[in-house]
């Protein structure tokens, strides 16, 4: 499909699907079904986390509510503004719940620090995070994560939810991105 544009395949399809039920089982045991906080509410940030939200939620093996949020740091760059937009928020109240943040990718860090701030304002009973993607050398500012599918190097990555400038999000894998297609 866009096979000129990808340098490799950095993890494959089977990879993430295994990966992803790995987590679901390990994160599930945290929860018990029936609790107080009601179902485990799952936060998805859009648009980047969700095909693993979608895939991450089937894989759990206990109820959950899914609510959005979108924000946007990237827009049209490979690397973060550092400014994040809330282009649009959550519907509903989530004091008291069970919260947890399924995120794509944390490569500075930025995004998710921003949004854990956020969040606890709101006074949720918790607050974790689960992300497929993280970027240990590109962090920027330490945000504690529980559950992390892959450690990968310091390069701009594409697939599974992943874009540049709004491409590559439909590949099925997580591929880099051939440096010529972002330096043209
Ligand atoms: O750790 P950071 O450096 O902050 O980067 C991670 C964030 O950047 C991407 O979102 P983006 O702003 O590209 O929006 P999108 O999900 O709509 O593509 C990605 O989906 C994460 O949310
Ligand atoms: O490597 C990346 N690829 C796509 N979007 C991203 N947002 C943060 N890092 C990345
Ligand atoms: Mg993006």
């Amino acid at each position: 499909m866009y096979e000129n544009d990808i340098a490799s395949v950095l993890i494959s399809e089977e990879q993430i699907e295994q990966r992803t039920k790995e987590l679901a089982e390990t994160i599930a045991a945290r929860y018990p079904v029936g609790a107080p906080e009601g179902d485990l509410l799952l936060i998805g940030v859009l648009k980047g986390a969700i095909f693993f939200m979608t895939d991450f939620a089937r894989a759990l093996p206990i109820p959950t509510q899914m609510e959005f949020m979108a924000v946007s740091s990237y827009g049209s760059s490979t690397s973060s503004s550092g400014v994040v937009r809330i282009l649009k928020d959550l519907d509903k109240d989530i004091a008291g719940r069970n919260v947890l943040i399924v995120e794509d990718i944390i490569d500075s860090g930025l995004t998710l620090s921003w949004l854990m701030r956020n969040l606890s304002s709101r006074n949720p009973a918790s607050l974790e995070v689960v992300t497929l993607l993280r970027k240990p050398e590109a962090v920027k500012v330490d945000v504690h994560v529980a559950d992390v599918g892959f450690d990968i190097p310091d390069e701009f990555v594409v697939g599974y939810g992943l874009d540049y400038d709004e491409r590559y999000r439909d590949l099925p894998y997580i591929g880099t991105l051939d440096p010529k297609v972002y330096t043209d």
